[in-house]
């Protein structure tokens, strides 16, 4: 939280059945959470990606572990490598790897094995659009996500793109983690403001744990 305000949040707040918010789940690791992703994209540097309509995300994005999420005009996919690079991607940190677990563990999902992790990197103005996050090939595992920097408004929906979405504050350290009958409810993020976070300035990272099970080269 900023301002250095106690956080009065309770450690653990259900969304849903499957979704669990868990406030400051990683606050004291975040300096080092934040270590890790510029290690990562100093392999594998933030990039925006093309959508396959055309358009750029708004958000910049990479990646590491066995596979990682891209989309360019030929749409959505897991990859082994890098396409910018012909890389592999970076190896998941071990760290990232246990606290996935953990979060996953906290929110009832004790079998969980994460085999990527998803970077994104907001500026202001960025946003994600409701979205499911649909393409690991597999669904009986949770996504586990953790935000650092910049607070940012997560919209929370239902199985149905049209269903009611409730919006909820995501601070630096907190951890969602979405599974079983939430899998694949769609969320997404509101435009980011101009506030600033000591750690991170303007921007906002987050970091989702998932495990794929199918993966393009
Ligand atoms: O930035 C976030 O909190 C959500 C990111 C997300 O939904 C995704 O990467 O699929
Ligand atoms: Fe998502």
């Amino acid at each position: 939280m900023v301002l250095g305000l106690p956080d009065t949040r309770p450690p653990s707040m259900a969304l849903d059945e499957g979704a669990v918010l868990l406030p400051g789940f990683v606050s004291k690791e975040g300096a080092h959470l934040l270590r890790l992703i510029e290690q990562v994209a100093t392999i594998a540097p933030f990039r925006q990606m093309e959508t396959p309509g055309g358009g750029l995300m708004s958000a910049a994005m990479t990646g590491c572990g066995a596979a990682v999420w891209v989309t360019d005009r030929s749409g959505y996919r897991y990859t082994t490598h890098d396409p910018r690079s012909g890389q592999p991607w970076p190896a998941l940190p071990p760290l990232l790897r246990s606290l996935g677990e953990q979060a996953a563990r906290q929110a009832g999902f004790a079998d969980f094995t994460p085999n990527t992790a998803l970077l994104n990197r907001y500026g202001p103005g960025s946003r994600m659009g409701l979205h499911q996050d649909r393409d690991e090939g597999e669904t009986s595992q949770p996504v586990v996500s953790f935000s650092l920097g910049r607070s940012a408004v997560f919209q929370w929906g239902g199985a149905r793109r049209t269903d009611a979405v409730r919006s909820i504050v995501l601070h630096h350290g907190d951890a969602v983690v979405w599974g079983g009958p939430a899998r694949l409810f769609f969320h997404g993020i509101k435009p980011l403001g101009h506030e600033t976070h000591p750690l991170t300035g303007e921007l906002r990272y987050n970091i989702t744990l998932r495990y794929v099970a199918r993966a393009a080269g």
